[in-house]
């Protein structure tokens, strides 16, 4: 098969953790016979230095063109530590997966066996870790308006908005997801208190009828946030809206071992996006250090995206036999044990295939 991919790497580890993934892409194809070409784009704090935009037409035009998107991270201190930048990676960011269509990112938080040994919290808890977080990408108080000041500057305000048609088409794709899992789905809000919470906890009442075979349960953010680190074998699909959901999986990377760890796959038009959900890391950026599994796992979900299930299941299991050999970051390595650097980790899961 020939694949398109554009390759946006970003910023900090962004270029690092996209390379280690394509060094495995790049052995898949050879194992498969597959013919990968690469568009890379400029994206995040990269193309404001080069062009002045974080998200330029021409890098939104090689996303359109491309089969897949593989995604590194973008954000950088200079403007981290500047609340009155007028430009800002982030807002490359919220306008890709806007104008991308991207409106469902969907997270898998499972643990691989060899792991749970090394995640901060207790084996017994985390063992049988395996759900998804359907997170609400494109709505809510990320885009809401008005956001901004008032004239002296002594109020801010952020608006958040959802309509019914945003929140069906993503409670569909979680809905359909929970199907074709273990058929159970936690809607997770706070329409205690939020108008356009219980917006969505209306809509996901009406929307569960038309999947009586899915048992679905209602769960406040406050609680679910306890949940997942207390009991995370309870959930199977979980769908939010977007900064729920943005928080709610930084937390749940802690049962993986390391937030280095989980990948992710944003949905919603023709073009799907894959992009690990940590950002990008600047403390490490240049320094080999970084974990490069969560990019790698999500160049996993990108080829079983494009229908090539035995090659994406071939990468799952070098990283598996990776962990299980104890070949590791610093992230995840035990006290004392010997930490692999970032391409060392993808050398060793590239000549696993
Ligand atoms: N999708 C994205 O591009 C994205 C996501 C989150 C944050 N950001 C941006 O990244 C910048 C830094 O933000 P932050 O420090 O809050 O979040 P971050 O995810 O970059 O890092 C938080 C912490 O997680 C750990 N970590 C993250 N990635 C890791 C990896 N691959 N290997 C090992 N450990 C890892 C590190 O301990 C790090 O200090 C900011 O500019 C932020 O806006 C971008
Ligand atoms: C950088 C930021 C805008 C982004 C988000 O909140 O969506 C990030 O945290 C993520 O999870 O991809
Ligand atoms: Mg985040």
């Amino acid at each position: 098969m020939d694949v398109k991919i554009a390759l946006l790497a970003g910023d900090g580890i962004g270029p690092e953790i996209v390379a280690e993934a394509t060094k495995v892409l790049d052995r898949v194809a050879e194992k498969f016979g597959h013919k990968i070409e690469y568009r890379p784009a400029l994206v995040g704090a990269a193309a404001i230095d080069a062009v002045g935009d974080p998200y330029p037409d021409e890098t939104h035009a090689v996303c359109l063109a491309a089969d897949a998107v593989l995604f590194g991270a973008i954000g950088d201190p200079k403007y981290d530590n500047d609340p009155t930048a007028k430009v800002r990676p982030e807002q490359g960011l919220l306008r890709m997966r806007k104008s991308l269509g991207l409106f469902a990112n969907l997270r898998p938080v499972a643990l691989f066996d060899s792991l749970a040994d090394r995640s901060p919290l207790k084996a017994e808890v985390v063992r049988g870790t395996d759900f998804i977080c359907v997170r609400e990408l494109t709505g809510g108080i990320y885009f809401g308006r008005p956001q901004g000041r008032d004239e002296e500057g002594a109020r801010a305000f952020d608006t958040c908005t959802y309509t019914v048609s945003e929140i069906e088409r993503v409670l569909h794709v979680a809905f359909r997801l929970a199907v074709s899992r273990r058929r159970k789905l936690t809607v997770v809000d706070k329409a205690n208190v939020l108008e356009t919470s219980r917006l969505w906890r209306e809509t996901a009442q009406r929307v569960a009828r038309e999947y009586p075979e899915v048992a679905v349960d209602y769960m406040f953010v406050d609680n679910a946030a306890m949940q997942i680190i207390r009991q995370p074998a309870y959930f199977d699909v979980i769908v939010t809206e977007n900064m729920f959901g943005d928080i709610l999986t930084d937390e749940a990377s802690v049962i993986s071992g390391s937030l280095g760890m989980l990948s992710s796959a944003s949905v919603g038009a023709e073009v799907a996006l894959f992009e690990p959900i940590h950002g990008s890391y600047p403390q490490a950026a240049g320094k080999n250090i970084a974990n490069p599994m969560a990019t790698i796992l999500s160049a996993a979900m990108l080829l079983e995206h494009l229908g090539l299930d035995a090659e994406g299941r071939a990468v799952r299991r070098a990283v598996d036999r990776a962990l299980a050999e104890g070949v590791v970051t610093e992230d995840l390595a035990a006290p004392g044990e010997k930490a692999r650097s970032t391409s060392e980790v993808g050398d060793y899961v590239a000549s696993q295939i």
